[in-house]
């Protein structure tokens, strides 16, 4: 078992750990925020046929030709089409066919006159301006032509591409993985929310905070549990989340203390490890490894602490799997407009607010202080700053290194 490894090399011993993820096809209607796994080119014409972009009558339009309305030309009604209706009736010289908005265009007509430039009767229509072939005509295709590729493979979809992927009929798409993550937090201090508060205790936040920041990174949680700081109970409970998830994220119990007993029970129920202990700060005590095909990521459970391994290691991990990459963190450089005055010895991720300018990033810390065991600072938190080891304190106006956390943060 590695040791207090760098981040990046945890990011990677988790990687080349990740078993094969299947892609997936799904509804159309459920696939709003999934990424697409293929191009997908378009079936069919949309409109699938001529249609009128008016209420008035389909013509021909050198039937038209010198009509104004001074000089009006009668045209005899042969149809009549509305949207929906299939058109029968060919039109010939000297007919017209009344036609309302999204009504396929009859054969021989090859323009419509609005209706406000018309008077009409049941069986006759005045045309009171010349058209020209094409005016007011929206041939089929017009928006989009068959085979034409409509949304790339890695796309992001959203409302607009549902709506274009449904205009061409199709009923399911085939989308990257959505890696399944049950939850456990640990700790006899952890109460629930909703109940009084007993002496020593505290309410359980991390749950609420893993819970949700897993699925605003495109993870599907499927199972959530808590469990006291006790051998056996952990034990159940590990034995019954890991089967089924892809991924199990623990909270608590990852440090050196005597009811610290993840690491201990992963191990003698045979997990393989794969390191304790990130060389970074908050977040140092963290326990990785893989049961059977399930990988294990034990988060320390001072809630900065868990949300910033959470975000370094985990996040990426599952982004990896469903391409959500518009969730990911973005290494940047921004200015420090702030003070740290502490040297710092280990690698260290500061809670972090920053905010783009015309000069480029300017960043300062959260509001509250940086300990692992508080929790505000993740209020106005959107980034963190990675100060190297061995770093004198940061002055203001020094260039940083931060991750920048996905927009939903902002
Ligand atoms: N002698 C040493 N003591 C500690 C060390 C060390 O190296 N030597 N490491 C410290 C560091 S760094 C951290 S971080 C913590 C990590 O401890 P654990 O990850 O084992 O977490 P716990 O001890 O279970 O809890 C820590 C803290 O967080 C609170 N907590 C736990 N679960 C939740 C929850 N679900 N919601 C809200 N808050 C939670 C818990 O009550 C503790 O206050 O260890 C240091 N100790
Ligand atoms: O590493 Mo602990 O996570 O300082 O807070």
């Amino acid at each position: 078992m590695k040791q207090r490894i760098e981040l990046e090399a945890a990011c990677e011993l988790v990687a080349d750990k990740l078993k094969s993820f299947s892609n997936e096809t799904v509804k159309l209607v459920n696939s709003s925020g999934r990424v697409l796994a293929e191009d997908v080119r378009a079936p069919m014409h949309q409109p699938p046929f001529d249609r009128s972009p008016l209420d008035g009558f389909a013509v021909r339009a050198e039937d038209t030709t010198g009509a104004s309305t001074e000089t009006p030309v009668s045209l005899k009604i042969v149809s009549k089409l509305y949207a929906g209706d299939s058109p029968v009736k060919k039109i010939g010289p000297g007919e017209a066919a009344r036609i309302m908005t999204g009504a396929p265009i009859p054969e021989g007509a090859d323009s419509v006159i609005r209706q406000e430039r018309t008077d009409w009767n049941d069986e006759e229509v005045e045309i009171k301006a010349t058209l020209k072939p094409g005016q007011n005509y929206a041939p089929a295709g017009e928006d989009i032509k068959q085979g034409e590729l409509l949304c790339e493979k890695g796309t992001l979809l959203r409302s607009p591409h549902l709506g274009v992927l449904a205009s061409m009929g199709l009923e399911e798409v085939l989308v990257l993985p959505e890696p399944e993550v049950s939850v456990l937090t640990t700790g006899s201090e952890l109460q629930e929310v909703g109940q009084e508060l007993k002496p020593g205790k505290i309410y359980n936040s991390n749950n609420y905070m893993i819970s949700t920041r897993l699925k605003e990174c495109g993870a599907k949680v499927i199972n959530s549990q808590v469990a006291v700081d006790e051998k056996d109970i952990l034990r159940d409970r590990l034995a019954e989340l890991i089967p089924g998830s892809d991924f199990l994220v623990t909270t608590g119990g990852v440090s050196v203390g005597e009811k610290d007993l993840i690491l201990e029970v992963l191990e003698e129920m045979g997990a393989e490890i794969f390191f304790w202990k990130l060389a970074i700060k908050p977040g140092t005590p963290v326990v990785c490894g893989r049961l059977d095909d399930t990988i294990i990521f034990g988060l320390s459970g001072n809630p900065a602490a868990c949300i910033t391994t959470f975000d370094l290691l985990v996040r990426p991990t599952l982004i990896k799997i469903n391409g959500l990459e518009k969730e990911n963190l973005r290494k940047e450089k921004a200015i420090f407009i702030d003070d740290f005055n502490k040297s710092s010895s280990t690698r260290r991720m500061l809670r972090a607010w920053v905010v783009r300018t015309e000069k480029g990033n300017i960043v300062k810390l959260s509001k509250g202080n940086q300990r692992p065991g508080v929790l505000k600072t993740t209020l106005d938190c959107n980034c963190f700053i990675d100060i190297p080891a061995g770093s004198p304190p940061v002055e203001s106006g020094a260039e940083v290194e931060i991750f920048r956390l996905p927009e939903i943060y902002n």
